[in-house]
């Protein structure tokens, strides 16, 4: 808090310099009023407020002044005619007073200098401020009259407010008169004659500097007000320092500073040649030092000039180098183009040398059949184990060596890749990544993990049963994918299904079905060619439509849960089956167009040495079944390694389910596991030997599952006509029945006539109708011998017809299979379905076959008929017998077909000859021997014989075998689409 004396001091000393200004003011304008009109007739040189008002009251003053700087502003001033008398003697009437004064206002307001109000100078009293504002206009006319003068009436006017004249920091009344000369200098309205009028050409420039020299007084002053106060009035009072002097300097600083600016602008301009004092001395010209006596203004622009010449001396020299600079930019610039241009090409030529890499790569892949064999080795249980393995490198080669025996035998193996133990799930995951993509393009995949138990396959696969979400196996994560993919690809619309099942003891057990939880399973049939079946191998297992991982997850806990573990030496939680996770994705396009894929996910039973797991009972049972389905499956891949034309699939469930992925156009991964501890060195020789030995097998190119709209159409259409062939050959197998019984009922009464039964394919009633016609015939009956005639020749045409039918309809399905070749071929070039034509042909063969092999029936029929005929046509002439023969012939080789359509049939039909034909007729014993001959070569297990079809003459009919739908002993056996040698059927 400051003192209050020190406060009432300050106080009092702020009025008291208010005072001073007012005063000095006031001194200014009676001033300069004097000086335009005259001697006011003031008592003093300080006139008080009162008495300037006075003098001024009548507003003849005013009107003369402003008359003066401006001749005529006020038209007409008032005035008393009395001579002698001085300006504030002259008494006029108060309404003069007042006109003069409006008059006044009215010229003043019209040069924008400010103003007061009349009643500010009527009054007898004065009031504080009102006399301000008179000087303040007073002073305002005077600024006019400076500028009028100094920029003679050119450029516009406007009114500063001088800051040394409202914040005069004059002090001494008595030195005013005194010091007016230099305050002079002060009021920067006021121009000193000493100065030389700055070359201003614009006035705005001027009024910029004036502007600019006010602001930067101000802020001087107002910073430093205090001080500069105290200073002044104590320098004064000290008599060490004129304050008027200290403005000076300050100005003159100012000045300075907007001189050099000006020099500076004019150097920038190009006007070097300074209209400026040029003698050291004495400043006469100068404008800067305002007429001292001494300034080294000159040399200060001299050196500065010759700086300048230097700096553009340097600006030159500096803007040569820049251009020198810019050029070799420039150049270089070039240069890195022309490189990058280089690089570009060498990018893009590498990228190209890239993908054709990688397309070469796919397709040596693709050659080699799409299999890939990585291993990966678990790590050892006790920490520090060096165990057996000796080496692991980059390129996929693993190395062994036995720790168990003396000598360092070291066995090397070759793989697509190999995993050390602290190969992460996501390592292992990203290298079968692509695989997974494969089976959203339409291939059928088949991951498969497999190893001696306790070697982390289940780890692999479904990951760790306590861990983290990045632990998760590759059934997850492949999920994962496929539904990612499902949700990227917008134009294709994808279904997705999920089964689950296990390979118990030879069983296929459905994990996710209701009764899997009550450990009752029903029972599951592998369809072979499940392509006719939706692709379905096992329509018989729980098939889940999913929509996220999650769901997948879910199934797969259940499923988990319903598998069969048990504890064995070897593992405290071994998995005692194989679990096959297959999921079946459907895509749609927009045009129609499908793809069906899936993809097995296979954790194997362990393999293990029964001794080594010491099990017994069930487990022993265990153990020999995982054994056995793991050894057909060593035997499929050797058969397959070997180019086999048999493949074994059907020796054990296992790799009967798998046999679409094993050996057809899938493609297929197989992560071999191992466990690192020197004891399992020989499970883990025998695990990479079977590795091995799957990867020198050549599966063949991969197939994309995709079908257009067209082909499925035409499928459609083919399975229609193969379901209409169908139910006509079983209507025509029961009439054959019938004719039969019928026949042997005829034969045995003979010459009895039954009406036949008409059907649209009765060639068999039209046989049996001719059979008993000829027995007719051997009664030596004319009229019968007439109704014989007849009856052959209505009988040929009925057989023509019927004949004709059936042809037909063979064609029907012979040019939709055509068809269905060329769009496969269509699509085989377009990257299409190749497999959809083989497989359309191989059906359609196989119906022409059974066509044929029905129509042969037929002919076959005919012949020992006719045989027969011949047999009991003694008493027949033989001219007639022989007519009747030949026709018999005629129609039998007609159903039979042309010889081309015979060649077709013959390629798969073993009766080719009538020789053999009548050979197999003879000697029944010869027919069975040929199927066991035929069972041991192929292995296929043919159907029951239960008679010979032949012996249908003597009594035995074509059902006598198992199964209507079981083709007869002519027909072969269903054989795989990939053995191609027909000839092991003969
Ligand atoms: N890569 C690994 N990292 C960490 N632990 C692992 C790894 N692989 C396996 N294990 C652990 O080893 C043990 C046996 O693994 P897992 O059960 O997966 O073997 P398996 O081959 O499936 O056995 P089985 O054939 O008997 O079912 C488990 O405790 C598992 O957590």
């Amino acid at each position: 808090m400051e003192e209050p004396s020190r406060l009432s001091f300050r106080k009092g000393r702020l009025a008291s310099r208010k005072a001073e200004e007012a005063a000095y003011r006031r001194f200014q304008a009676a001033t300069w009023l004097e000086k335009m009109v005259g001697p006011l007739g003031l008592p003093s040189q300080q006139p008080s407020e009162q008495e300037f008002v006075s003098c001024l009251k009548n507003g003849l003053v005013l009107c003369n002044a402003i008359n003066k700087i401006q001749p005529g502003a006020v038209p007409k001033v008032v005035t008393n005619q009395s001579l002698g008398l001085t300006w504030e003697n002259q008494t006029l009437p108060a309404y003069q007073y007042f006109e003069n004064i409006r008059n006044f206002l009215d010229a003043v307001d019209e040069l924008k200098i400010p103003s007061f109000e009349a009643s500010d100078i009527e009054r007898d009293t004065v009031e504080a401020g009102s006399v301000g504002k008179i000087v303040d206009c007073i002073l305002g006319l005077k600024a006019y009259h400076d500028w009028k003068q100094f920029s003679r009436g050119n450029g516009t006017w406007k009114y500063v407010k001088s800051p040394m004249v409202s914040h005069a920091k004059v002090g001494i009344h008595s030195k005013m008169p005194a010091l007016s000369s230099s305050v002079r200098y002060l009021d920067m309205s006021a121009k000193s004659e000493k100065l030389q009028p700055m070359k201003l050409d614009d006035d705005q420039r001027t009024e910029g500097k004036v502007d600019s020299l006010v602001q930067a007084m101000t802020d001087i002053l107002s910073n430093s007000k205090e001080n500069i106060d105290q200073n002044i009035f104590d320098s004064w009072q000290q008599g060490t320092e004129d304050p008027l002097k200290l403005f000076n300097r300050i100005i003159s600083s100012c000045l300075q500073e907007q001189q050099l600016d000006t020099v500076e602008d004019s150097m920038m301009e190009g006007n070097t040649t300074l209209d400026v004092c040029s003698s050291n001395n004495i400043c006469k010209n100068c404008s800067f030092c305002l007429g001292k006596t001494s300034c080294n203004h000159w040399q200060l622009i001299e050196s500065q000039e010759t700086e300048l010449k230097e700096i553009k001396a340097l600006l030159s020299n500096t803007k040569l180098e820049c251009a020198a600079l810019q050029s070799q930019v420039q150049n270089d610039l070039t240069q890195i183009g022309n490189q990058l241009e280089w690089l570009s090409a060498a990018a893009d030529g590498y990228h190209r040398a890239v993908k054709e890499n990688r397309n070469l790569y796919n397709m040596l892949q693709e050659l080699r059949g799409n299999i890939q064999v990585f291993c990966r080795v678990r790590p050892a249980f006790v920490a520090g184990d060096k165990g057996s393995i000796d080496y692991m490198g980059n390129n996929g080669t693993l190395i062994l060596l036995d720790q168990l025996k003396s000598q360092n035998v070291r066995k090397a193996f070759q793989f697509n890749k190999v995993f050390g133990p602290n190969a992460t799930q996501e390592e292992v995951y990203k290298e079968t990544e692509s695989l997974i993509r494969s089976v959203m393009d339409g291939y059928n995949v088949c991951i498969f993990a497999y190893g001696q138990t306790g070697s982390g396959k289940t780890y692999s696969m479904c990951g760790p049963e306590i861990g983290s979400a990045k632990d998760i196996g590759i059934n997850s994560k492949a999920l994962n994918d496929l539904f990612q993919i499902s949700c990227i690809r917008e134009d294709i619309k994808y279904e997705i299904h999920v089964q689950m099942v296990e390979i118990y003891n030879e069983q296929i057990r459905d994990l996710l079905s209701e009764e899997a939880s009550t450990k009752k399973y029903p029972l599951m049939h592998i369809i072979r060619n499940c392509s006719s079946n939706g692709g379905l191998s096992l329509p018989d297992a729980t098939m889940h439509h999913v929509q996220s991982t999650s769901d997948v997850m879910n199934l797969m806990k259940a499923g988990e849960k319903n598998r069969a573990f048990s504890c064995t030496a070897m593992n405290n939680r071994s998995s005692r089956s194989h679990s096959v996770l297959t999921i079946h994705v459907c895509g749609r396009d927009v045009l129609g167009n499908t793809l069906q894929s899936c993809l097995h996910l296979v954790d194997l039973a362990g393999s293990e040495r029964v001794d080594k797991s010491e099990v017994t009972g069930d487990r022993l049972k265990e153990a020999q079944h995982i054994n056995k389905s793991l050894s057909c499956l060593g035997d499929v891949i050797a058969a397959l390694a070997q180019k086999s034309s048999y493949i074994p699939y059907r020796n054990s469930k296992l790799t009967q389910l798998l046999q679409n992925s094993l050996g057809g156009h899938a493609k297929m991964l197989m992560l071999a596991h191992v466990s690192p501890e020197a004891e399992s060195y020989g499970e883990t020789i025998s695990t990479l030997k079977f590795a091995q030995r799957v990867s020198t097998v050549e599966l063949g190119a991969a197939q994309v599952n995709k079908e257009s709209s067209e082909i499925r159409d035409l499928r459609e259409q083919v399975d229609n006509l193969k379901k209409e062939l169908a139910s006509r050959e079983r209507e025509k197998a029961l009439h054959l029945h019938k004719m039969k019984e019928n026949t042997s009922f005829s034969e045995r009464k003979l010459p009895i006539k039954s009406p036949l039964p008409r059907s649209k394919f009765s060639t068999e009633n039209s046989v049996m109708r001719l059979r008993r016609l000829s027995l007719e015939g051997c009664g030596h009956d004319d009229k019968s011998q007439h109704q014989n005639k007849n009856s052959e020749s209505d009988l040929q045409q009925k057989t023509q017809i019927e004949e004709e039918q059936l042809k037909e309809v063979a064609h029907e399905e012979i040019k939709a299979n055509e068809t269905i070749e060329k769009l496969g071929q269509v699509n085989e070039i377009e990257g299409g379905l190749p497999s959809c034509s083989a497989i359309s042909n191989s059906s359609s063969v196989n119906q022409l076959t059974t066509l044929g092999s029905r129509c042969r029936q037929l002919g076959e029929v005919e012949t020992p008929d006719t045989n027969k005929i011949k047999l009991n046509s003694n008493s027949f002439s033989s001219s007639k017998g022989s007519h009747i023969r030949k026709s018999l012939k005629t129609i039998g080789k007609l159903i039979n077909g042309s010889e081309k359509r015979n060649y077709q049939v013959s390629s798969v039909m073993p009766f080719k000859q009538d020789k053999d034909l009548h050979a197999s007729k003879k000697s029944p014993a010869t027919v069975e021997s040929r199927y066991k001959r035929r069972q041991s070569l192929t292995n296929v297990q043919a159907f029951e014989i239960k008679g010979s079809r032949r012996s249908s003459l003597g009594g035995k009919s074509v059902e006598s075998y198992s199964t209507v739908g079981i083709p007869g002993p002519k027909t072969p056996p269903a054989f795989p689409a990939s053995a191609k040698n027909t000839n092991r059927w003969l």
